[in-house]
Formats: structure tokens, C-alpha cells, sequence
């Protein structure tokens, strides 16, 4: 943590109405205006010409434009800048007068630049897994994530239990208001030997019961 080496703090963001401009809208600015709009975000796209993917999509903006005129006035208008055309030199430009215009600015030419990297990552309504290498090497990050969700494949126990716990959550809020004693409780049912032993079977209806009786049995 405490090295020369630009680091990153990882965050899952919802990018409902969030406005985002790409900047190049060839192979790679194609793909991230894609991936930002199919999670939410109001994508425009600046570029000389379009990718043939970026010409069907009609719910993300197109503005055919030298983007070298670009300044700090239409910037402004974005919560996040991705800077992807084929000019490095236009691609830094840009990305730093985001920066200093308080933006986060993402430079897939140059991770040291960006103020924020797109990780390769996997996600769905139970589960959220993203990787980088710092920019190292992508197809290592793609490596590392494969084998991530080999092991939650081959652990379906895990999937089970994520839900189980949220359904413990759900009890717990409903019976216990100090959120301390939740804390508490919810630490100690996880931990619980009988709990664990019907999550093992998949009886889920006999682990829910053994939660309540902790639960009703602690002296709060
Ligand atoms: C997730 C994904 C997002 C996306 O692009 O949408 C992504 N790269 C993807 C694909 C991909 N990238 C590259 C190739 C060509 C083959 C190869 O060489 O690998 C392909 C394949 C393809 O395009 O299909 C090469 C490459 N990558 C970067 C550079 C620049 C440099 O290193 O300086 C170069 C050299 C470019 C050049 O030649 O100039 C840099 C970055 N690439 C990142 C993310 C970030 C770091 C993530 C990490 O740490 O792992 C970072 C730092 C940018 C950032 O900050 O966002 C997407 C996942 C696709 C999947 O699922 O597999
Ligand atoms: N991060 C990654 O994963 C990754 C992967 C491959 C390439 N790259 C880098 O990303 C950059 C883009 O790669 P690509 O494969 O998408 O290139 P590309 O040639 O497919 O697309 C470049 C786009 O930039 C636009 N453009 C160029 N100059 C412009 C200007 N002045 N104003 C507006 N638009 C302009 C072009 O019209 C084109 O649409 C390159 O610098 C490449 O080295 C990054």
C-alpha cells in the first residue's frame, strides 16, 4: 500500500444518470461507451467516425467532431471523461484539463493518468467481482477472474449461504433495533456450528430456525 506505485480504491458505482463522455469512438471507445450505457449512464460519444457497433445504438449520443477543439466548457457538462481515440497526445490533453476540472477522467492509453481503471469484471444479482493488475496485463486480470469464479462454481455452498445471511440480516433488522447487538448476533450465527452443519445439508428452513432460536435465545 505504501509504495511509489499508483493505487487504486475499488468501488462499485451506480451509473444511473450519471453523464459520460468518450472521447474516440473506435474499438476501444466503442466498447466502454457500450459497457457505461448497458449499466446506466448517459453516454455521448465524440469522434471523427463511429464503429459499425456504435452506429446501432441509438440510445447513446453521436457527435461527429475534431475533439481537439474540445474545452473546458463542454467538459464541464460530464461526471466522467474516457479519453480513447487513436491521438495519445489529444487523449493526455483531455484527460488532464478533466482532471482539473474536477472530473474523473479514465485514459485507457495510459492507467497512470486516469483517476479511475475499468477492471475486468464479473457481476450479478448476488455477486460482484472485479480485477486489475494495474494496467499490467489484461489478459492476466481475465486469468485471475476465471479462477475466482471456477472456485465459486465449485463451491455452490457459497451461493446458498449468501442468501441465507441476507435473509438472517432481514430477521435480525426486524427483531433487534441496536444495531450493535445486530452486529453481534449476526457474527455469532455465522459462526455457529448447528447453523453451519444445516447450511452444509441445504436445509435451509432448519438453519433460518436455528438463527431464530440464537437470536431469541441472547439477552439483549
Ligand atoms: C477490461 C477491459 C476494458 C475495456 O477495454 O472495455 C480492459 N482491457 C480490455 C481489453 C484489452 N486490452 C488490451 C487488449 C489487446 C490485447 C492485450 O495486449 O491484452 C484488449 C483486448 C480487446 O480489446 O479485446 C491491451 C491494453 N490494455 C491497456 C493498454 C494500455 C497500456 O497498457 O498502457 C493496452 C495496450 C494497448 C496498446 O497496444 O496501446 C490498458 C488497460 N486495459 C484495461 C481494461 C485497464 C487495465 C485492466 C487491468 O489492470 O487488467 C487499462 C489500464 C485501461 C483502463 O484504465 O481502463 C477490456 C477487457 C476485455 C476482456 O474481458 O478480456
Ligand atoms: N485499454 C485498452 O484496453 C486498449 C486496448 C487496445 C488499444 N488501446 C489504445 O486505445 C486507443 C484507441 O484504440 P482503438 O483500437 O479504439 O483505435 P481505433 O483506431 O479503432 O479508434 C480511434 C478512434 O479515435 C477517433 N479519433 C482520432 N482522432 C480524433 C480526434 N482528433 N477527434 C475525435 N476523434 C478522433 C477516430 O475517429 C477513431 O474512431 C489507442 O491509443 C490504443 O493504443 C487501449
Amino acid at each position: 500500500m505504501l509504495s511509489q506505485v499508483h493505487h487504486y480504491f475499488p468501488i462499485f458505482l451506480d451509473l444511473t444518470n450519471v453523464k459520460v463522455l468518450v472521447i474516440g469512438g473506435g474499438k476501444v471507445g466503442s466498447k466502454r461507451a457500450s459497457k457505461f450505457r448497458d449499466y446506466g449512464a448517459e453516454v455521448t460519444v465524440v469522434s471523427l467516425d463511429f464503429s459499425e457497433d456504435l452506429a446501432t445504438r441509438n440510445d447513446i449520443i453521436k457527435v461527429k467532431l475534431d475533439a481537439s477543439i474540445l474545452g473546458e466548457e463542454f467538459l464541464s457538462k460530464y461526471d466522467i471523461i474516457i479519453t480513447a481515440t487513436s491521438d495519445q497526445s489529444l487523449n493526455s490533453r483531455l484527460c488532464s484539463l478533466g482532471k482539473s476540472l474536477k472530473k474523473f477522467c479514465n485514459n485507457p492509453t495510459n492507467p497512470n493518468e486516469s483517476s479511475f481503471i475499468v477492471p475486468i469484471f464479473y457481476e450479478d444479482d448476488d455477486v460482484g467481482i472485479a480485477v486489475t493488475t494495474m494496467g499490467k496485463s489484461s489478459i492476466m486480470s481475465k486469468v485471475i477472474l476465471d479462477k475466482a469464479l471456477e472456485a465459486l462454481k465449485n463451491d455452490p455452498k457459497i451461493l446458498l449461504e449468501i442468501k441465507v445471511m441476507n435473509d438472517v440480516k432481514s430477521l435480525l433488522k426486524s427483531k433487534i433495533k441496536d444495531p450493535s447487538i445486530r452486529y453481534n448476533l449476526y457474527h455469532k450465527i455465522f459462526i455457529d456450528k448447528q447453523f453451519e452443519s444445516f447450511i452444509n445439508d441445504g436445509n435451509i428452513d432448519s438453519a433460518m430456525k436455528r438463527a431464530e432460536e440464537i437470536i431469541n435465545g441472547s439477552s439483549f
